[in-house]
């Protein structure tokens, strides 16, 4: 008799590996975040990542990082986690769990504290220095919402397409 394999993923090595996933759609050449949101029962709720708003071409918005602030990507460019919470389809986010490649900024955590998300499974903290990540941290955590960080297997998920 066979018994079963072993080596499977976990649900955090799937589900941030889902939202990794979605980071590589993104267009912005400096930085790449992808989200995936996902109910209590571990069942794939929604998934986004960081990109212009549709019909805000990719092409002739700026992805510049410097400059006037209306020639550069921040006045325009949506973060995967509001993304993907404008992606649902659902009527409630309720209790869900937010997987994320990188630590929420403040305006995303006020969103996250208002749909009802309870926990943030984040993988970088680059930004962790910022007054939007602190002001984010301080937020969540008078909302309690828990966030950890996502612990990397190291595991190398190879497949081809
Ligand atoms: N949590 C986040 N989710 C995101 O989707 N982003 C997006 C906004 C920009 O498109 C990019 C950050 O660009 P840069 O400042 O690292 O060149 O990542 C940024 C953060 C940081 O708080
Ligand atoms: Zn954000």
């Amino acid at each position: 008799m066979s018994s079963k394999r072993t080596d499977y993923i976990s649900w955090d090595e799937y589900f941030m590996g889902v939202a990794i996933l979605s980071g590589m759609r993104s267009k912005d050449p400096n930085t790449q975040v992808g989200a995936c949101i996902v109910s209590q029962d571990n069942k794939i709720l929604s998934m986004g990542y960081n990109g212009f708003p549709i019909g805000c071409s990719d092409d002739e918005f700026p992805w510049d990082r410097e400059g006037e602030p209306l020639d550069s990507k921040y006045l325009y460019s949506t973060h995967s986690e509001l993304n993907a919470i404008l992606n649902y389809r659902g009527t409630s986010l309720e209790g869900a769990k937010l997987y994320v490649s990188l630590f929420p900024c403040n305006e995303c955590a006020k969103a996250i504290i208002q749909c009802g998300i309870k926990t943030i499974v984040y993988d970088e903290d680059k930004y962790k220095d910022t007054p939007s990540v602190i002001a984010s941290k301080k937020m969540l955590d008078a909302a309690g919402v828990r966030y950890y960080q996502y612990n990397r297997s190291n595991r190398e998920i190879k497949f081809k397409v």
